[in-house]
């Protein structure tokens, strides 16, 4: 198979995805930061009653008619209504009830006066003010009127769409559900951190760095962990995954080893969409379909893997999700320091990118990955490019 372009590559893999619109319905809690499958309206007025904004007396306005402080009005208390009661017989003029913020205002009343500003004495009110009718009153659908469209498909809630959907009664919300991602590390030489360190082994920081990144994306991978490197049981565990997941990440594997695997897991259970990409690092990447599933075989060099996350994988999670902020984003910047490598082939390196300068770290190498503490971006270095001074204008991709 001959090698073929980022861009070729990017699109081939584009073509195996659409974006995930499926719905499902979850607690109102869990929605946060979810998209709405679905347009929400309001069911009904909320408050759902004209109510009280203050702890008072309410009765009819019209009672208080050329009332002052020397001539205040008698009401008789006929009864107590707080928040959560329901005081459901009517008030005749010259009646009042007492009212706590929050209660509903009865029938025949139309104003509520403020607690301090009146005397009360047993039944009696003495009201020493007029009152215009819906003075400190709060009117049903002051919140929400019926059929207000609380949030379109596709608005990603927010703590306040939270608030407003619980308002309206919804315990759960339809929203699409999220991209499915699972990844896995190849290889017998892997420990996991925590076990004793052993003679030949290195630890598994592919799984971390990948995982850390889709997560820093905002995605929530299933962390498999490491696979053997034997064809039938790699091949086996992957399978399982088929269906569901939208994408199976793996790191190792893909060269011409005795040990990588990654070729003949692909023949086992899926169909190969390419192998081997021309860029550096991280060109011997394959990517498969199995079922409906697409899978990405990165290079187990980790930087190798942590570029080609960003250049094949990433564009892959914008498709899926549908957020198009998530893309990387190209500019140009000049360098500050020299590389001091030809590059024959397509190269990314990586790179601290501010105000229009970016700086190289010292350390390049494909199997290292420390030097990437602190890198925002990739310089790109096209094919047959000389060692590059400082002072160069390059073109970078800004993670
Ligand atoms: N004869 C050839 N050898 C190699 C070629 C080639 O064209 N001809 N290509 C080289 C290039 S370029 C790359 S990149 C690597 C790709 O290798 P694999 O993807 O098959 O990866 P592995 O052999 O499994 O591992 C490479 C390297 O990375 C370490 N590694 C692997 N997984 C992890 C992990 N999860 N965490 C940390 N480190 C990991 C592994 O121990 C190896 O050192 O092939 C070149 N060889
Ligand atoms: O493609 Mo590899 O990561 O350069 O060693």
């Amino acid at each position: 198979m001959q090698d073929i372009s980022l861009e070729k590559a990017v699109a081939m893999l584009l073509a195996q995805v659409s974006r995930v619109r499926e719905a499902e319905e979850v607690p109102l809690m869990a929605a946060l930061g979810r998209r709405l499958a679905e347009d929400y309206s309001a069911p009904f007025d909320n408050p759902p009653f004209d109510r009280s904004p203050l702890d008072g007396y309410t009765f009819a306005s019209e009672a208080t008619a050329g009332v002052d402080k020397e001539h205040p009005v008698k009401l008789t208390i006929i009864g107590e209504e707080c928040a959560g009661q329901y005081f459901d017989q009517p008030v005749p003029l010259g009646a009042a009830v007492r009212i706590m913020t929050g209660g509903a205002i009865p029938a025949g009343c139309d104003c509520v006066v403020r607690q301090e500003d009146v005397t009360a004495a047993g039944d009696t009110l003495y009201v020493p003010q007029e009152l215009q009718p819906h003075e400190n009153y709060c009117f049903a659908g002051e919140d929400i009127r019926k059929g207000t469209l609380l949030a379109k498909a596709g608005t990603r809630l927010t703590a306040a769409h939270l608030g407003a959907l619980a308002s309206m009664g919804l315990a759960t919300v339809k929203v699409i559900r999220k991209v499915r991602i699972a990844i896995a590390s190849t290889g017998d030489e892997l420990l996991q951190p925590g076990q004793p360190l052993a003679p030949g082994k290195i630890y598994n920081s592919n799984l971390y760095s990948l995982g850390g990144r889709l997560r820093e994306l905002g995605f929530e991978p299933e962390v498999i962990g490491i696979l053997p490197d034997d064809v039938t049981a790699a091949a086996a565990e992957i399978a399982k995954w088929q269906d569901k997941v939208d994408l199976f990440l793996t790191t190792g594997g893909v060269s011409v080893g005795k040990k990588d695997i990654m070729h003949g897991v692909v023949a086992e259970i899926g169909k190969r969409l390419f192998w081997r990409v021309c860029m550096k690092p991280g060109g011997p990447a394959i990517a498969y379909t199995f079922g409906k599933t697409l899978g990405i075989a990165l290079s187990g060099n980790p930087f190798a893997a942590y570029a080609t996350f960003e250049l094949l994988a990433r564009p892959v999670l914008v498709e899926l999700s549908g957020e198009e902020k998530l893309a990387v984003r190209q500019a140009q910047a000049v360098l500050t320091d020299a590389f001091p490598k030809a590059s024959k082939g397509r190269r990314f390196i990586r790179a601290y990118y501010e105000n229009g300068k970016v700086r190289l770290p010292q350390q390049h190498a494909s199997g290292s990955l420390f030097s990437v503490v602190g890198c925002n971006a990739f310089v790109s270095i096209p094919a047959g490019t000389d060692p590059l001074p400082p002072g160069t204008k390059v073109d970078i991709i800004l993670l």
